[in-house]
Parts: C-alpha cells; sequence; structure tokens
C-alpha cells in the first residue's frame, strides 16, 4: 500500500479526504473516517481490487454519443417506462437544486435532468448524460456502489472515493427487473449541500420510492397479458398503492413476482422448500385461497378486493385482481405434449382423462379391438372417438358417425347395411350404400348404442363376428374391414338386465372402454373452457380477437354443467353473439350459468344423471315446452331431451 503524501497542488480538504482513505486501507481507526460500512468496503475495494490511486483525481467521463446511443436502446423499454417517473421526481426535486440520473447496470447515465444554466458545472461534475459512474472507474459513488450492493445508498461528501467528487451528495436506489437483478439506478446529485449526513435522508426515501414505482411499472407492463394479483397489507392501499405484484396462470400458477412478492415467495419456500427444483409455486400455496376465490374478486365483491392469510407469516393481505390485457392462449399441455395431438388435445391435467390419454395411446392402432366409450351426454365421447381414429393407422380412412337414437327404428336397418335397387317400396330407385359398408377401411362410430334395437343387435353381431354385411334385397354378402367404436351414456348392465341389450354383443363391443367423466368433475375444466372458447371463436371467424375475462371464467368454473362440454359451448357461443364488446363477462353469460353453482363436490357413485334429471323439468318450464330451446340450453339433441322425458314420464301439459 502506498503512502506517499498528496501532491501539494490539491486544496487542503483534498488533501485530508486522501490522508483518511489511505488511513482506512491501513487499517486505522479515527473518527473522521465513514461510518458506512458499505463505504468502507468499497473504499477498500477502490484501493485493493479496482487499484485506483486516491491521489490522482480523475475527471469525470462521459461516453462517446455512438456508446451512448447503445446503451440507450439497451434499455429502451424501461427508458419508456420510467418516463413519467422521472419527470415527476425530477418536479420535486429540481427547486432544491438537485439534478437526476438514471444509469443503466454498467453505471452509464441513459437519462438525465438538470438545471440547463448549470450545464457546464454539471457536466464537469460528471453529473450529465452519458456519464460513467462504475465503482471501477469512479471509485466510490452512489451509483456505483449502489450497483455493486443491489441496495440504495446515500453518498455525500467526502464519503466519495475521488477527491474531485467530495463537494457532490448523491443518492441511489436499485431498479431490479422481474428476476431481481438489478437493471438501472435512478441517483439524485446536488453540487452542494448542507455537512450533515442527515440533511440527505429524505432524498434517500424519495429516490427508493421512485425506484420501486419504475420497477413497478416495469412489472406491470411486462406482465401486461397475463393475470396479475396485487396484495398489501393494508385493505385501504391495495388498489392505490398495493406493494405486491404477483403475475399468475389462470390455474394459479405464479410466473413471475415484484419485489415484495419475490420476498413473500422467498419466505415461503424457505419454510417449505420445493421438493423438485422443477416445481412451479401456486398462489394456493402462498395463501390459504382457491384460485376460484381470486379470480372472481371482481365480480363478486363490492370492493374488488378479498382478503386472504399467508401461509408462512400468517399475515393478513388484501388482494386485488388485474386482468390481462390481450387474451391469452391456453396453456400448453404439458403432461401429454409426446402424444398424437388429436389425443394430447383432449384435456390437460386430469387423472381420469390422463388415464383415458394412456389407454388411448395404446389403443390406436389396435383396430381388432372394438373400444366402448362410456360418458355422459356432451362430454365429448364422438370427440374422442374421431381422436382415436385420427391418431392412428387409419387416419385416411373414412370414419362414419351413426347417431342409433336418432335414426328411426325403422329405418335403422337399411341406413346401416344398406339396399339393393327395388329392396322395398319407398327405397331410391339406385338402392344406397350402406353406413357400415361406407366405413370401409377406417372407423365406424355407432353413437348411443344403448338405443339399438335388440333384432338389429343381433344382425350387428353377425357383421362383427364375420366382417361382412348382407345389404336388404341383396344376395351376396360384402366385405368390411373395419374398426368399431361404440358410445353409450347409459348403463348397459342394467339394460342387458332388462332383456333390452345382447350380452354377448356387450362383449364383443367392449374390447376396452374409455371413460370420459363429466365435466363438472374435471380438474383441468380450466383448460376446457379456454379450449372450447378458442374452438368457438375460431368457427365464428372475424377479426376481432375477444377474450373471457376473470369473472366469466370464475363463472363458468362454479356451474354444475349437466350439459357438459357441448352445452359449455353453447354458453360460450351465446356469449359471443350477445356480448357488447369483445371482452365476455359474466354478465354476457347465459342466465342459467349463474344460478346453478356446484355446491358441493358430486360424489362418484351419485348417479350423474340424476343431476341432469332433477333439471330437465325445470328447464323445459322455463321455456315453455320449447324442446328446441331446451335441447340448445342443455346442450343436448332434440331426441335425447324426448328421450329424457320419455324416461322421467314427464308429459307436456298440452299432451296431458
Ligand atoms: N375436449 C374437447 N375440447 C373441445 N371441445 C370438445 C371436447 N370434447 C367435446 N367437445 C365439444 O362438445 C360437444 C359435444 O361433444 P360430443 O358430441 O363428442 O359429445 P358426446 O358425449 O358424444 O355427446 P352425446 O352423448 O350427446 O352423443 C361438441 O361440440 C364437441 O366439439
Amino acid at each position: 500500500m502506498p503512502t506517499q503524501s498528496p501532491p501539494a497542488r490539491l486544496q487542503s480538504v483534498q488533501r485530508q479526504h486522501i490522508e483518511h482513505i489511505f488511513q482506512l486501507g491501513e487499517g486505522l481507526e479515527i473518527p473522521q473516517l465513514p461510518a458506512q460500512p458499505m463505504i468502507r468496503r468499497s473504499w477498500l475495494r477502490c484501493l485493493n481490487e479496482y487499484q485506483l490511486d486516491p491521489t490522482q483525481p480523475r475527471p469525470a467521463r462521459v461516453v462517446p454519443q455512438q456508446t451512448l446511443i447503445e446503451h440507450r436502446e439497451s434499455v429502451d423499454e424501461l427508458l419508456h417506462v420510467a418516463r413519467a417517473g422521472v419527470e415527476q421526481l425530477y418536479g420535486q426535486i429540481a427547486q432544491l437544486g438537485y439534478v437526476l440520473l438514471l444509469t443503466d447496470h454498467r453505471g452509464i447515465t441513459v437519462e438525465f435532468r438538470g438545471n440547463p444554466n448549470q450545464d457546464q458545472q454539471l457536466r464537469k461534475a460528471g453529473l450529465y448524460l452519458g456519464a460513467d459512474w462504475d465503482e471501477r472507474f469512479a471509485g466510490t459513488c452512489a451509483v456505483g456502489t449502489c450497483l455493486y450492493d443491489r441496495q440504495a445508498i446515500i453518498c455525500h461528501r467526502q464519503e466519495h472515493f475521488d477527491a474531485t467528487h467530495i463537494s457532490l451528495t448523491c443518492t441511489a436506489a436499485p431498479i431490479a427487473d422481474p428476476q431481481g437483478n438489478v437493471m438501472a439506478v435512478l441517483d439524485i446529485s446536488a453540487l452542494q449541500s448542507p455537512a450533515q449526513h442527515e440533511s440527505q435522508n429524505f432524498s434517500l426515501s424519495l429516490v427508493t420510492l421512485y425506484a420501486r414505482m419504475i420497477e413497478d411499472a416495469y412489472f406491470l407492463q411486462r406482465y401486461r397479458d397475463c393475470l396479475m394479483v396485487r396484495l398489501d397489507t393494508s385493505r385501504e392501499f391495495v388498489h392505490v398503492n398495493g406493494r405486491g405484484l404477483i403475475a399468475i396462470e389462470e390455474n394459479g400458477q405464479v410466473i413471475a413476482a415484484n419485489a415484495v412478492g419475490r420476498e413473500l415467495i422467498a419466505d415461503h419456500q424457505r419454510r417449505w422448500p420445493p421438493w423438485a427444483a422443477q416445481h412451479a409455486t401456486m398462489l394456493s400455496e402462498l395463501f390459504e385461497c382457491e384460485i376460484t376465490d381470486v379470480l372472481s374478486i371482481n365480480s363478486a365483491t363490492d370492493d374488488q378486493l378479498r382478503a386472504f392469510r399467508a401461509r408462512a407469516s400468517n399475515a393478513i393481505y388484501f388482494i386485488s385482481l388485474l386482468e390481462p390485457r390481450r387474451p391469452r392462449t391456453a396453456p400448453p399441455n404439458k403432461t401429454t405434449s409426446t402424444q398424437p395431438k388429436p389425443l394430447a388435445r383432449l384435456g390437460a391435467d386430469d387423472p381420469a382423462i390422463r388415464k383415458l390419454q394412456k389407454l388411448a395411446e395404446r389403443l390406436r392402432n389396435e383396430a381388432s379391438v372394438n373400444v366402448l366409450i362410456s360418458g355422459e351426454t356432451g362430454t365429448g365421447k364422438e370427440v374422442v372417438a374421431r381422436a382415436l381414429h385420427d391418431s392412428g393407422n387409419r387416419a385416411k380412412g373414412p370414419f362414419i358417425a351413426v347417431n342409433c337414437a336418432a335414426i328411426p327404428e325403422a329405418l335403422i336397418e337399411s341406413e346401416l347395411f344398406g339396399y339393393e335397387p327395388g329392396a322395398f317400396t319407398g327405397g331410391r330407385a339406385k338402392g344406397m350404400r350402406g353406413l357400415i359398408p361406407q366405413a370401409h377401411g377406417g372407423t365406424l362410430f355407432l353413437d348411443e348404442i344403448g338405443d339399438m334395437p335388440l333384432a338389429l343387435q343381433t344382425r350387428l353381431l353377425r357383421v362383427l363376428a364375420e366382417r361382412e354385411v348382407m345389404p336388404l334385397g341383396a344376395n351376396k354378402p360384402v366385405k368390411v374391414d373395419l374398426r368399431v367404436i361404440t358410445a353409450t351414456h347409459r348403463h348397459i348392465d342394467k339394460l342387458i338386465e332388462e332383456g333390452a341389450f345382447r350380452e354377448d354383443l356387450y362383449y364383443r363391443l367392449n374390447g376396452a372402454q374409455l371413460r370420459l367423466p363429466p365435466l363438472r368433475e374435471r380438474a383441468d375444466k380450466l383448460y376446457v373452457i379456454r379450449q372450447v372458447f378458442n374452438d368457438v371463436v375460431s368457427e365464428r371467424g372475424g377479426s376481432q380477437s375477444p377474450r373471457l375475462r376473470a369473472d366469466a371464467i370464475s363463472a363458468l368454473l362454479a356451474y354444475a354443467w349437466p350439459g357438459n362440454i357441448r352445452q359449455l359451448k353453447n354458453a360460450l357461443a351465446f356469449a359471443l353473439v350477445t356480448a357488447e364488446s369483445d371482452e365476455i363477462t359474466v354478465y354476457d353469460l347465459p342466465e342459467q350459468c349463474l344460478s346453478q353453482r356446484i355446491t358441493h363436490t358430486p360424489s362418484l357413485t351419485t348417479p350423474a344423471r340424476e343431476t341432469a334429471d332433477s333439471h330437465l323439468i325445470t328447464q323445459l318450464q322455463q321455456h315453455q315446452w320449447n324442446i328446441s330451446a331446451v335441447a340448445r340450453e342443455l346442450g343436448v339433441s332434440r331426441p335425447t331431451v324426448y328421450r329424457q322425458m320419455q324416461r322421467q314420464g314427464i308429459v307436456p301439459p298440452n299432451k296431458a
């Protein structure tokens, strides 16, 4: 460590300052040394690490114009967001003789506000656009030391390392990006100031406050297309100055957080370390909350906030919900991404759907295994059948879907098997190729198989056994190569007991069974809502890109959906037609979606049909017994409504 005397040309106060630096370097303790540990550590860094010579004061360095442009470009987004904050802060400090600097993470001043009348002096002192305040070059200073320690700091007069800076007072605070890395520093400085260090305490509060506001404005801008919660421990301040910001997926998974939010997450992880590095924090892990309670804040509360307890600290936080600016695409289906697309698209993270997808994947090329798909009406049985077809090696062949309940009993035989010219009175002159022969080389999907008349069941059994059909009036059979998929919403075993369904046919059809859960029981309901919404939007076409607001999502999640996905699709189509803007809110949904909410989790043993049964009569009454309207409302076909009425013994008033 050199201990030479400072050159005589330096003023005495500067000489003293340099002396103090050397004294600290030698480990001497004298009262004149700076009290702040951050400053002391920085002085030692300047001497030992950066090898700065305090006896050689350096003039301020201002980078060339081209370099400045490059630095400004690298923080373009931040500069844009910070502009309003910079103006406001400068408006408050200008009268007090302060200037304002915003530097990038390398300490280069990329934004500056100061009094133009002091231009020369300010430039000389380095309080200027393009000035380099990196600690390695400028020595201990507010910006450089703040960048090193990532903490707000006052660097008052003789706390600066370089003797040319010891008349300045500077106060700086870091601005972090959403990952917590310092991306900029906000600084206010003055050429002259009172000697007392405490005179700058207020500057420290002010600059810290504005740095946080700029940081949060940047966060809000970055995550403007995401759902976000804003939180504070004070009810009154949540809306005006909620200090925590957490961007989330619609399922509550945390995407990013501001400084307060990150502290909350860190607190949570200190207590309950994540069990896997990839574990994504959920909002419901941080707070005692259900995601639906958060999503419905705007629609279900008067003051648009709700209180939740933080699990780690037990403190009560008041939370408000910020809606995304633009619609977001459905989250990628992570669990099934390696599956063929038609199967992966069937659902996301629901155990029953995952099981179905896995089994379907094994079956997709096994045409000899007849597949029976079971599930309530509208759960997507035909969609599954088509996905099985599309993902298998028969995808290029035909997919023929037959709704056994929709074809009148008298015609079902001729429709399925076809007929020769003149086979029966009323038939087409040229005869007709039946639906079964049409499916040759592809897949035959028989929906509502439980509704097939007994006599035809026998003929179907023969087709399955012999792989040939005999059209009506023909004298020789036609060979068919088929994959047969059937579907039913009925309990076939009951029909067998009642003698309405052939047991041997059932066993032949049921080579493997795929069970579809009702929508109300699906854990990936949100995925289905988004998927169906996107489908409805693209089916409608048009240039607008409507979006579902969180309150609408919340209502859709809460509804029991007796008509399952078909009913959901109808409700969304209705909302899109009737909504006044391209934002679908809870008020745009059919009224019934708001009335019949799930009040309990239906047990798996509860016959799902019961829910729909009790609902049917109400629907009929509400729609003045208009069957088409009820079918539309419930998302089922008209024959299904008639069948259900028949089964429940419901007779329209004018027929009673
Ligand atoms: N996973 C899904 N994603 C998007 N839309 C779906 C999905 N599953 C079903 N749908 C839609 O829901 C509606 C009903 O589906 P589908 O006809 O396959 O049901 P279903 O169980 O065969 O009905 P039913 O018992 O009345 O024959 C269709 O409009 C379909 O496009």
